[in-house]
């Protein structure tokens, strides 16, 4: 037998001796290794991993009281060189590579669930603590607001405490790669980022900020919008106007490319517009502005459940017009234009010569009572055609024969790209404009009328009637529901989308005839009531009406033709006394020009009411003097109507062509000894004004109107029968209104749409 070797035996005393301690200590250290490794995974600071704490997770009870952990805000403070902690280097992209697609509006996975709790996250950058500061007033406010309107019976809905982050101190990754996640416990919960960065033109965090976005936009593994789960964002930039005075000098311009990059990373959830202060002057009162703006915002998210639905023209990525092709946001929208909706704005259709013809119908009959019957029908029924043609293009139409719309001068002034004339004439601003009609039905078929063809048309009014009531208030509704569509459109300014709230002039010349409407003096009295300036047009044939009206703030009527004949062929009326009856509303004007501002609107079409009817002109002007003299090109609408009538591109005249007809006439009227003069212009959308000289005082034209001194006056007209002249109201032209300046608000910026003829006068817009 073999012994065993002493070696081998002095280990195995060893084993002996200490197996039992070994094989205690051996487990525990690793279970200690183990548990110390898990620890060190979770253990980075909040701040890092950042994910925004689940609000939720909360009960109700608790969120009663919900308040941010302490006196200070989160601020997320875990400062590396004072460069963002993650940031700079190559992004880390985890998971599979998802599809390049850009998730719109209300497209998210969330959207399975209802808004509940919106969660507003305010970041901020700031050098010099000013923005810091306006951001903890943000916080303030967000804060008060979710405290104020916390509704105590309902604990499963509402606005959550903002959280508040510095972008210098948190990873990008966190909430700019994809967007937080609701918490399990409430899967209603949304996101809504509220971004106020100042600008600096030299390299700071926000170039590296701004870099992230971009290549995260452009990473070929992440969707192209990873953060459309967002229920919308807003940007504020600060800057400074003195040294940078304008935007074309770079002034707030980090904020602008910041709104520019989260358009595109949201699928275009601008929630509201870009705001924009300047530290020196006007920061503090823009701030303020775009905050209450932004929480009226959050509780509409609250209440309907998102954004809402777009408009031609408004915050809907595939409705956007070519100016946005220069936005910088083009990418998404060429991708977009093919799949483009059938809904086509009027203007476009005339300015394309779209063929999309609309559906012409005619209520006319031989009736003769204009008294409104208890049994008459609605004018434009909601199953009608009619309806659906008018909604198609962008009308809401209101009680069942008025409408409202608003124009692409609205749209143009919300963007700070110009208003129309009536801004250089009369001083409207067109972001402050609201263009209605309470009769959708007219009696002429006008040859070159931009609403013709989906309006129905008739001599007398045989149709149920609409309280003034009812149809002021959907007017305002309809019209305060399509300027908030616009606030996602790219480069509508935050200051003039406040403006735009508070409708304070009226344009009665939408479609149809607004006379025509049986208490249009009720509905007159209406807007005049919230001090709503009225401008008011007719179509010159209705004398009845127009003798019964009582006054408005300015009265036209559209003179199309100086003679019976070039009258019946241009605006083929029904009335067979048509002629007459303009005569009439001649006469009625004349007498009612010491009673309030009378117009004549001329819209010249070449070949059909210009050559040698100057003289004609200058018949009608002697015979009812009016206060001012409109005169502009006709645009061309590519229906099938005007196409019938025989009008084609070749019917427009040249702005030139314009001008040399108003100097004739201003001529010819000088000729007759007649007091006129060539006021002002706006070659921009080819219109030229003559003006009475009664509005030109101390060598000065004063075409424009003192809104605020007109409602003065008619309140003491009411008071006590005081009366009052249109000179009474007048205000002095500005310079570059004048003729020979070309009438474009220098504070405004100038946009030549792209494609567009040079031609000015075919550039023109069709103006109410
Ligand atoms: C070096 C420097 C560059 C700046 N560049 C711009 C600029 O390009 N555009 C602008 O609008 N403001 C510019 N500003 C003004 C700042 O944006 C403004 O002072 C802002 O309030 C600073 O915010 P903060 O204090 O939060 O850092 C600049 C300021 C400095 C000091
Ligand atoms: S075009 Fe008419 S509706 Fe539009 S802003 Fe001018 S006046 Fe108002």
């Amino acid at each position: 037998m073999a012994s065993v070797p002493p070696m081998t035996d002095g280990w195995l005393a060893v084993w002996h001796a200490y197996r039992l301690p070994l094989l205690i200590t051996l487990p525990t250290f690793l279970i200690i290794v183990h548990v110390y490794r898990r620890f060190q995974a979770r253990s980075k600071t909040p701040a890092s991993t950042s994910i925004p704490s689940s609000p939720r997770s909360i009960s109700p009870e608790k969120f009663e009281k919900l308040e941010p952990p302490s006196e200070k805000p989160p601020v997320s403070t875990t400062k590396t060189n004072g460069k963002p902690s993650k940031s700079v280097g190559p992004k880390r992209v985890q998971g599979k590579k998802p599809a390049k697609t850009i998730t719109g509006r209300g497209g998210s996975d969330q959207d399975s669930h209802p808004v509940s709790f919106i969660q507003p996250i305010i970041f901020f950058a700031s050098l010099t603590a000013t923005t810091e500061r306006y951001a903890h007033q943000l916080l303030e406010d967000l804060r008060a607001a979710a405290q104020d309107r916390a509704d105590s019976q309902n604990r499963e809905r509402g606005l959550l405490p903002p959280q508040i982050h510095d972008l210098s101190y948190i990873d990008f990754e966190d909430y700019f790669v994809s967007a937080p996640q609701p918490p399990a416990t409430s899967p209603g919960t949304r996101y809504v980022y509220c971004l106020l960065i100042p600008t600096y033109n030299i390299d700071t965090v926000l170039n590296v900020f701004l870099g992230h976005l971009d290549e995260t936009h452009h990473d070929f593994r992440i969707d192209t919008a990873p953060l459309s789960n967002l229920a919308g964002y807003s940007v504020f930039g600060f800057g400074d106007k003195e040294e940078w005075p304008t935007e074309e000098e770079g002034f707030c311009s980090q904020a602008k490319e910041l709104d520019r990059w989260m358009a595109k990373l949201t699928g275009r959830k601008r929630a509201y517009p870009l705001g924009m202060g300047d530290v020196k002057s006007d920061a503090e009162a823009s701030m303020k502005e775009w905050s209450s703006g932004l929480q009226d915002i959050l509780y509409d998210i609250l209440e309907h459940g998102g954004l809402g639905e777009g408009v031609p023209g408004s915050g809907d990525a595939q409705e956007s017009d070519e100016e946005d092709l220069d936005d910088g946001t083009s990418d998404t929208q060429s991708k977009k234009k093919n799949n483009a909706p059938t809904m086509v704005d009027l203007e476009d259709i005339k300015m394309n010569g779209d063929s999309a013809a609309p559906i012409p119908v005619d209520f006319t009959t031989a009736g003769k009572s204009a008294s409104p019957d208890a049994s008459a029908k609605e004018m434009v029924p909601k199953t009608s055609p009619t309806y659906a043609a008018l909604t198609k293009q962008g009308y809401s139409i209101v009680g069942s024969h008025s409408g409202v719309k608003i124009c692409r001068w609205t749209k143009s002034a919300l963007r700070g790209r110009g208003s129309c004339y009536k801004y250089s004439f009369y001083g409207i601003r067109s972001h402050l404009c609201m263009e209605a009609t309470p009769s959708l039905s007219c009696s002429n078929k006008c040859i070159f009328c931009w609403r013709h063809g989906t309006n129905p048309v008739g001599t007398t009014w045989r149709w149920k009637v609409d309280s003034p009531d009812l149809i002021f208030q959907g007017v305002k509704e309809g019209h305060y529901k399509k300027i908030k569509m616009m606030r996602a459109v790219p480069g509508v300014r935050a200051e003039r989308f406040a403006e735009a709230m508070r409708i304070r002039h009226c344009a009665l010349s939408l479609v149809g005839e607004p006379i025509f409407y049986p208490h249009i003096n009720r509905f007159l009295e209406l807007l005049h009531g919230e001090h709503i300036s009225s401008f008011m047009v007719c179509n010159a044939q209705h004398p009845d009406q127009l003798e019964a009206l009582h006054r408005v703030t300015q009265l036209y009527v559209s003179i199309d033709a100086s003679n019976r004949e070039s009258l019946r062929k241009i605006d083929r009326p029904l009335h067979r006394d048509f002629w007459e009856r303009f005569q009439r509303c001649l006469d009625i004007l004349r007498e009612k020009r010491h009673v309030q501002r009378t117009v004549f609107r001329l819209t010249l079409v070449k070949g059909f009411n210009v050559d040698e009817e100057v003289i004609g002109y200058a018949n009608l002007v002697e015979k009812a003097l009016p206060c001012f003299v409109e005169i502009k090109g006709v645009t061309y609408c590519g229906t099938s109507t005007s196409a019938g009538a025989g009008l084609t591109m070749q019917n427009v005249p040249f702005y030139e062509e314009i001008s040399a007809f108003v100097v004739a006439l201003d001529q010819e009227l000088q000729r007759r000894g007649l007091q006129y003069g060539i006021a002002a212009e706006h070659a921009h959308s080819c219109c030229v004004l003559i003006a009475s000289n009664r509005f030109h005082v101390n060598g000065k034209w004063h075409t424009r109107i003192n809104y605020d001194r007109f409602f003065e006056l008619l309140e003491k007209e009411k008071a006590d029968g005081t009366v009052f002249t249109p000179e009474d109201y007048m205000r002095d032209t500005e310079d570059w209104a004048l003729w020979g300046q070309g009438g474009f608000d220098p504070n405004d910026e100038r946009v030549y749409r792209k494609r567009r003829n040079k031609n000015p006068a075919i550039e023109a817009a069709p103006t109410s």
